[in-house]
């Protein structure tokens, strides 16, 4: 996409969110006053230390939690609807396949959910399973895979219905560095291929860099935007770019940035 945001079209719009968990008493502010826009076909990362708020940020715009002021407007509609109408995919970190049914018959299941006919659907999941590398795996149950195979087809999954939009939180935090690598690469070719806006979560610093076109930086307790750097490394990024000076340029930048300003502790952050 191009960098000039302004000839961009608003796709998540978040407007003065704010989170606060608990009861009278005892309650604790995570999120405070969060603002921003996602724009069509972009990658947005959220990036920040562990228990700043990222999840929930994440939660809040696919509907699994409500707000406690402000709002979240996506495609012009409350996420409610847009959860509703199965227009977003999510990958959450753990692929939570079923057990019982095979790689194919777990990216048929958004599909089967919505009464789609089988016929006009195995097209569907056979390009999906094309996409993702696992066609020779098809007939294959979770337990047989290993971490990065799982989380292939959980990314299949979100994939199914077509959605325009894809939440994804922390989806290889678990996995091996090599396994990682490859399957960063691999997503950026999703998202070459299928065009989708995509937002993700992840505390490391590397990894938000070579995905994505912008990193929201946030701070903690409360959760708040901290900083937007735009990543301007361009579309065609390879594992090798990793090593270029821009790269590690850019990784320093925001890693300085964010331990000027908050002071956090080195560890807390990838
Ligand atoms: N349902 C809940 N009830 C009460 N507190 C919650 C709830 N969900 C999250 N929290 C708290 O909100 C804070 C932010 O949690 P969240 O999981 O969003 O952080 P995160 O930045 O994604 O962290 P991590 O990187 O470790 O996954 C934490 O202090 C957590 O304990």
């Amino acid at each position: 996409m191009s960098s000039d945001l302004s000839q961009q079209k608003v796709e998540i719009s978040v407007d003065g969110v704010s989170m606060i968990f608990g009861k009278k008493g005892k309650q604790v502010t995570v999120l405070q006053e969060i603002s921003f826009d996602v724009y069509q076909n972009e990658f947005v990362s959220l990036l920040g230390p562990s228990g700043c708020g990222k999840s929930t940020l994440l939660r809040l715009m696919a509907d699994l939690l409500q707000p406690s002021s402000g709002q979240i407007i996506i495609q012009k509609e409350h996420p409610r609807e847009v959860r509703l109408r199965r227009k977003f995919g999510i990958v959450f970190q753990n692929p939570t396949l079923f057990e019982w049914r095979t790689v194919r018959e777990n990216i048929e299941l958004p599909l089967e959910v919505m009464g789609q006919d089988r016929s006009v659907y195995r097209t569907v999941v056979d390009q999906l399973l094309e996409t993702v590398g696992l066609m020779k795996f098809k007939d294959y149950y979770p337990w047989q895979l290993s971490g990065g195979m799982q989380q292939r087809v959980a990314i299949a999954r979100a994939l199914s219905l077509d959605p325009p939009i894809l939440f994804m939180d922390e989806p290889f935090s678990a996995l091996d560095e090599f396994t990682k690598e490859k399957l960063q690469y691999e997503l950026l070719e999703i998202k070459r291929k299928t065009n989708k806006t995509i937002v993700f979560v992840t505390h490391s610093i590397p990894e938000a860099v070579f995905l994505s076109n912008r990193i929201l930086v946030l701070s903690a307790h409360p959760g708040r935007i901290h900083s937007i750097h735009p990543v301007e490394l361009g579309e065609g990024r390879s594992l090798q770019m990793r090593e270029s000076a821009s790269f590690h340029a850019m990784t320093a930048s925001i890693r300085n940035c964010f331990y000027e300003e908050s002071g956090a502790n080195e560890n807390q952050i990838g």
